[in-house]
């Protein structure tokens, strides 16, 4: 949808916000339509719909062109905001692709519900105020007759892709160098999104499960939240899978912790996020040593890098200076980008791209799109996304295993 002018300005949009009683799960509200939007963790959370305004920036500069644009649509909006929370007031939900082409986009809804600390409120924005929305909710389709393509040839070229990045790596041409891959879903009926959404919000609720125009998932990855001055990332990289016998996976998560591949990998993906923050930052906080973050289907090396914000940048500037971190990326950052370019033979398209919202003050949360998948056009199929940090002590078929794991939480919430 355009929102500009005649004289290519935005048009000024109506915000109010106001607090509302419980209305109970969030995503459990949004309508069976493609523009619905979502960013829930443990419950709390933002949810949308409609569209008020969008945008779909391209490029290299695809962050400053969206933090532009951004500016200018809060400039020429009029904001009324009784709730006063993070994502509460006028919100734009996005996701940006990781590499250069199209497929960026930054919408503003027209309807938003959040509920933050038990606090629950419900935005509307528009031309002019409108009537408050009623809020319903509905039971979403279960998808069905799901067919996922994993043929054992395309298993085999990846496994041979990351013996070639091993053997890069030990000439000494780089780092590490994440690749991922995909594996195809085809359904009989036109996937309801709202069903693999509420299954990977239960199954996944210390993760960031999100929607943005047919791209899903639930992340554990937080590229960078800025709030209040406060700036946070959770840096993940270095992983083992879980074996479903709790006394072996407490075992398995100290070997994790000790792991000097692991630990290698993880310290470059730090590394490279601690660098990024370093020019807007003071005091900032790198942990010298990894915690262990368990999911239901993995286990992951995990550090939480902090710092008080020092500039003026917005959440989106923090963005463009963060993507691609090393957790998806490599080190160093031009090579590894150049050698996924050469040898991947992916499209990645919005996987392991930033996806999140920003509000109006240029706070927000963005999460890296990883344990993702992106919706066809018809939503009959889908295509799902995992990637692994190759470094010089990597084994092909290890990483194939580990990328299988990484595919369980999309694969069980489209099954
Ligand atoms: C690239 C992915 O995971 C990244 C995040 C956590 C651990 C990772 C790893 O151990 O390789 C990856 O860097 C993915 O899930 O597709």
């Amino acid at each position: 949808m355009s929102t500009l002018a005649t004289d290519g300005r935005p048009e000024p949009l109506v915000v109010r916000s106001r607090e509302i009683e419980d209305p109970g799960a969030l995503l459990a509200l949004l309508p069976p339509t493609s523009d619905a939007l979502a960013w829930v963790h443990g419950g709390d959370g933002i949810v949308g719909w409609g569209r008020a305004a969008s945008y779909s920036p391209d490029g290299d500069d695809r962050f400053d062109a969206a933090d532009d644009w951004w500016a200018e649509v809060v400039d020429a909006s009029v904001v009324r905001d009784e709730v006063e929370l993070p994502g509460s007031g006028l919100v734009a939900f996005g996701s940006f692709t990781f590499a250069d082409g199209p497929g960026s986009v930054l919408t503003v809804p027209e309807v938003v519900v959040g509920r933050r600390d038990g606090r629950c409120w419900v935005t509307t924005i528009g031309l002019s105020l409108g009537p408050s929305p009623a809020l319903s909710t509905s039971t979403p389709t279960d998808p069905s007759g799901t067919l996922f393509a994993d043929e054992p040839g395309r298993r085999d070229d990846w496994a041979a892709t990351v013996e070639a990045a091993v053997r890069r790596i030990q000439s000494g041409e780089l780092d590490k160098v994440v690749l991922a891959r995909s594996v195809d879903a085809s359904f009989e009926e036109p996937l309801d999104v709202r069903s693999p959404l509420a299954r990977l919000a239960s199954a996944y609720p210390s993760c960031w499960t999100f929607h943005v125009d047919g791209f899903f998932g639930s992340t554990p990855e937080m590229l960078v939240r800025l709030q209040g001055g406060l700036v946070t990332s959770r840096v993940l990289a270095g992983t083992i899978r879980r074996t479903g016998d709790d006394a072996r996976d407490l075992s398995l998560a100290a070997s994790l912790a000790r792991s000097s591949k692991d630990l290698e990998e993880h310290e470059y993906a730090v590394r490279s996020v601690a660098d990024a923050l370093a020019p807007h930052c003071t005091g900032m906080n790198v942990p010298e040593s990894p915690f262990v973050l368990h999911l239901p289907n993995v286990m992951h090396l995990a550090t939480d890098v902090t710092g008080v914000l020092r500039d003026d940048a917005g959440v989106l500037a923090l963005v463009a200076s963060l993507h691609p971190s090393a957790a998806v990326g490599g080190t160093p950052t031009a090579d590894a980008v150049r050698v996924i370019a050469e040898i991947e033979q992916l499209d990645r398209g919005r996987y392991a791209g930033p996806v999140g919202w920003i509000g109006a003050s240029g706070d927000g949360e963005w999460g890296i799109g990883l344990r993702s998948a992106q919706v066809a056009p018809d939503r009959r199929g889908a295509r799902l996304f995992a990637g692994c940090g190759i470094v010089a002590d990597s084994s092909p078929a290890d990483e194939l295993a580990e990328a299988d794991a990484k595919l369980i939480p999309v694969r069980d919430a489209l099954a």
